[in-house]
């Protein structure tokens, strides 16, 4: 096991932002710490880096205690949220800045710059002054920054979180296809579920301070560990597995759960078109209670919903 989190506290003061998480990321594993503000990603992303110490319990690489190892001996690469770049030098001057450090030599140093140049899809782009680029630009000079070194592992704060919904969608996607092409072991931190999944090969779920579970992203999607968990991961309806079909206690309906379908098993009323971020929504009377639902129908129609799976959660310990 590359990285090894054994029950790690920390606290500020009297408050532990971090509470006994244990944690393990594999040689080559993306893991994702996904949790809501303030649940204590960033401190425990933080603390993994050397920047903060744990109160108690380890942190270990390759089965060695971190402890004591100072930030710049660990050999982990680091990127933040505003990617933090050194103004004053050119793009190359900033990915070539931790080699130089290393006393790489300058004919390998080019060399290597030009490959994570590429790597980035920022090819000629080389002499260009950081404060020139794009906030999506400058994200991905950080990136090839801290892999230019090598680390044995990335760890990555909110990335992508400075920009624009559009622009963050597509460097999700590139990211996730850069860290397989390297090879690399990576931890990113995020409060934004589809980042989370489309990154990670195991996420785990952050709330005030613990982690309350850790998967595959299919399956934490599928099978939330309890209502909170549900609720962060879009679930805002919660109905007995029996409604839809399923025979296990209680399950979360996503907004997208239920579906206009002349040949769906429940019945109900239209009440309201509703305007969510990027689609309209229905909100439907089904026996007195309100649901979400899709479809291209009027307010006041009697509809037939059938159920899509996909939108349906099985919540843990129902
Ligand atoms: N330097 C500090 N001193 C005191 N309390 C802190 C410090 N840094 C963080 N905290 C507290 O610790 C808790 C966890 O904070 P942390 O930044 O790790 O959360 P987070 O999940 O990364 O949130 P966000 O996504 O908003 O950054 C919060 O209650 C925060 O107020």
């Amino acid at each position: 096991m590359a990285l090894e989190l054994d029950s790690v506290t920390v606290r500020y003061g009297r408050t532990a932002a971090v509470s006994d998480v244990s944690l393990t990321v594999a040689d080559g594993e993306v893991v994702a710490l996904l949790g809501p503000s303030g649940c204590g990603k960033s401190t425990l992303l933080r603390t993994i880096a050397g920047l903060e110490q744990p109160s108690s319990g380890s942190v270990a690489w390759d089965s060695s205690d971190l402890a004591g190892v100072p930030v710049h001996r660990r050999e982990f690469g680091l990127v933040f949220q505003d990617g933090q770049l050194f103004p004053h030098r050119s793009v190359a001057g900033n990915v070539a800045f931790g080699l130089r450090m290393r006393r790489v030599d300058r004919e390998e140093r080019d060399k290597r710059v030009l490959a994570l140049l590429e790597l980035v899809g920022l090819e000629g782009y080389a002499q260009r002054r950081v404060t020139q680029l794009s906030g999506g630009e400058q994200q991905r000079v950080a990136l090839a920054r801290a892999l230019a070194p090598s680390p044995r592992l990335l760890l990555l704060d909110e990335p992508l979180s400075a920009l624009d919904r559009a622009l963050r969608e597509q460097l999700a996607v590139d990211l996730a296809r850069l860290l397989r092409e390297a090879s690399t072991t990576a931890l990113v931190v995020t409060h934004d579920h589809d980042e989370a999944f489309t990154l990670a090969d195991r996420v785990a779920i952050m709330s005030r301070g613990r982690v309350v579970q850790v998967g595959p992203p299919a399956e934490v999607w599928s099978s939330p560990v309890d209502v909170e968990t549900a609720k962060f991961l879009g679930c805002n309806k919660f109905v007995p597995g029996s409604f839809v079909g399923l025979p296990v206690g209680r399950v979360g309906l996503r907004a997208t759960a239920l579906r206009v379908d002349p040949a769906g098993p429940l019945e109900g009323t239209v009440l309201e078109r509703v305007h969510r971020r990027d689609h309209v929504r229905l909100l439907v009377d089904i026996d007195g209670e309100e649901y979400e639902a899709v479809g291209p129908v009027s307010v006041g129609d009697r509809v037939r919903l059938a159920v899509d799976l996909d939108g349906v959660a099985r919540v843990g310990g129902e």
